[in-house]
This record gives C-alpha cells, structure tokens and sequence, in this order.
C-alpha cells in the first residue's frame, strides 16, 4: 500500500516533496466534511428568502474550501502527533508525502480564498463567521484545548457547529433563532459522537500522549458523560418543535431519531466491555451518531419547505 503511494509523490532537486493531489485533498479530511458541508447545505436551504442558485452553489463550495483549509491547518499542526496513531499514521504528512510548507500554505491559501470569495458573493456577515470557525478549530481546538484538557472537544467542538450558522447568514444576512438552535444540536451532538469512537481508539491517543476523556477520566466517567450530553443534546433536537421553529415533520422524525439515538447512548453508558474490538455498543452509537445528523439535518429543511 504504502509503496504504490510513494510512487505518487516524486522529488525536487532540492529535495521537497513534490505531493500527489490526492494527498492534497487527504488533507482536507473530506469524509468527515462531507457532513459539515451538508449541515451548511441545510441551513442555506432552510433560511427564508432567495438566493441565485450560482450563489448559493459559491457559498457551499466556500463552506468545503473553508473546512478543508481547517483540516489542512490541523493535520499541518499535528504531523508529529499522528506519526504516532494507528488511525492516522499513513496521512500525508507523517507518511513523509508531502512537506510542512506546502501543507502550510496550502491550509492558509484555501482559508483565506474562501473566507474572501464567500464575503463577496454572499456577505461579510457570512464570512466572518466561516472565518471565525476555522481559527476556531485551528487556533482553540487543535492548537490550544487538544493537548491541554479532556474537555477540548466540549468547547473546541463549537467549530464543527456553525455551518448552519454559515449557511443560513449566506441567504439572510443575519442569524435567527432556528440556526442558533441547530448550533446547540451539533454543538451538544459532538462528545457522544466523539466519546463513543475515542472509547474504542483510547489507545492511540494514549499513545501520543493526548488528554482525551477516556485516557484521562478513565472508561466509567466517559460513558456516563456520554449519556449526560445525549439527555441535553435531546433537549436540544426538541427545542425547534417546542419554540414552533418548525413543523410536524421535523419534530416526528426528532423524535423517532433521538429516542434511537438514546437507546444507543444508554446500552453504551452501561456496557462494561474493556476489549476496544468487542465495544460494539460504541462502534454502532458512533456510526449512527453520522446518520442521525444528515437525517435530522434533511428533515429541517423537508419541514421547512412543506410548511412554508
Ligand atoms: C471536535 C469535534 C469532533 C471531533 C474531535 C471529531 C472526531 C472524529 C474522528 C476522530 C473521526 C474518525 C474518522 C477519521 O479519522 O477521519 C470522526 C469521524 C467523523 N466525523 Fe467527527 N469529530 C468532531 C466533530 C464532527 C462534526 C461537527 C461533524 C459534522 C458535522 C463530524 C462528522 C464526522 C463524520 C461524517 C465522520 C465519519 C468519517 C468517515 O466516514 O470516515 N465530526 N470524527
Ligand atoms: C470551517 C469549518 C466549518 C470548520 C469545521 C471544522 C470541524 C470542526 C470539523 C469537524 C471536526 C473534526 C474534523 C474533528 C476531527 O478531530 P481531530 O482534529 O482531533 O481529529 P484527528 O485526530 O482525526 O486529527
């Protein structure tokens, strides 16, 4: 595996790495950002009002380009970090496939272009607030919370929060109280669905010496952590239907999805399983974590279209 992606990359005279595009886009983490982006897609659909499809289609891209940026900034920060995890070991970076500087100006090339492109085809209220998530993830989360404290992904998780936020200003300009609402579900969503998976991968953040709850709390207090932030990220999915921010279909399929999302969390709270490849209470509260997101996210904006 490694050898064909070696072949990829070929070097200067100099001696850089010259890195495939591939790598590029690794850096972007586009599988996690897919769900960012859709989140971002959802709130643009969901604001009232009209925006030219060519610019709406703009401020999606830059919303994409913005969180890419963020990944690239991250994995730039962390090279050493995930040289050492399983999970991480083989990204561009610690796999020796592209250089620091490329990644570097790469992730501050892309923040910038996509920060400026989506202030001028959208508004400036937009933009900052795409700028803002991004030094967000970066400068709080990684840089700052990550190595520090097990409570980095409760406030650094706000990043991944505010592309609902994104998408909505893009449309109206300003932010109302249903994409305020729908922060809190993603900002309340994050440590169950990342305590669930960390509880499985605790090794390798042991490993690099990083202060996530399950190395540093221990199994115990990470499960019933996991349930306490499911009972208010509940709360949190019903707050729309409970402020008459939406209709009945938002609120059945809240319901239904949450109540599910519950079961999980709480066969997860009491599960004892201490083999990281036996935990599938975990593994399944984490993948469902995904899908609750983009079909509580697709049933915002059904709702919204149908009752409008
Ligand atoms: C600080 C907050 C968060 C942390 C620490 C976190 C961490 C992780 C980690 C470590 C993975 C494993 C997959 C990988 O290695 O790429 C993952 C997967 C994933 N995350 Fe998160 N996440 C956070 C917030 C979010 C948010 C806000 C979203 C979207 C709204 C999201 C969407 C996803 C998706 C879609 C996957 C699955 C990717 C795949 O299929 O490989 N995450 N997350
Ligand atoms: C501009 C914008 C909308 C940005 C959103 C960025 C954002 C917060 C994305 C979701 C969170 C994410 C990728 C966490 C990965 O955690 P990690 O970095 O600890 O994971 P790793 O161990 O895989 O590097």
């Amino acid at each position: 595996m490694t050898g064909v992606i070696v072949n990829q990359t070929s070097q200067t005279a100099s001696g850089a790495v010259c890195a495939h595009w591939r790598d590029f886009l690794a850096l972007t983490k586009p599988r996690v950002m897919t769900l960012v982006v859709f989140t971002g897609l959802c709130g643009l659909l969901a604001a009232p009002g009209h925006i030219h499809p060519v610019l709406a289609f703009t401020a999606i891209l830059c919303i994409a380009l913005g969180a890419g940026a963020a990944g690239a900034l991250n994995q730039w920060h962390e090279a050493e970090i995930d040289a050492l995890m399983k999970r991480t070991a083989n990204r561009p970076l610690p796999a020796g496939r592209m250089d620091r500087q490329a990644a570097l100006h790469f992730g501050v090339g892309l923040g910038v272009f996509s920060v400026l492109l989506l202030g001028l085809a959208a508004n400036w209220l937009a933009a900052a607030i795409l700028a803002v998530s991004i030094l967000f993830y970066v400068l709080v989360y990684t840089v700052w919370l990550k190595p520090r404290t097990a409570q980095n992904i409760v406030i650094g998780g706000a990043a991944g929060a505010f592309p609902p936020l994104i998408g909505w200003a893009a449309v109206t300009g300003d932010v109302s109280a249903l994409p305020i609402a729908l922060f809190c579900l993603i900002f309340f969503w994050t440590p169950p669905h990342f305590w669930s998976l960390a509880l499985f991968v605790k090794t390798d953040y042991a490993n690099a010496g990083i202060p996530m709850l399950p190395v540093v709390a221990g199994e115990v207090t990470t499960r019933r952590q996991i349930w306490g932030y499911t009972a208010i990220m509940a709360a949190a999915a019903m707050a729309p239907v409970l402020l008459r921010l939406t209709g009945p279909i938002y609120g059945t399929t809240a319901l239904l999805l949450t109540a599910l999302f519950a079961v999980l969390a709480f066969r997860v709270s009491v599960n004892r399983e201490r083999d990281p490849e036996r935990m599938l209470a975990e593994r399944r509260l984490f993948k469902f974590s995904i899908l609750y997101l983009f079909i509580i996210f697709g049933a915002v904006v059904v709702d919204r279209w149908v009752y409008a």
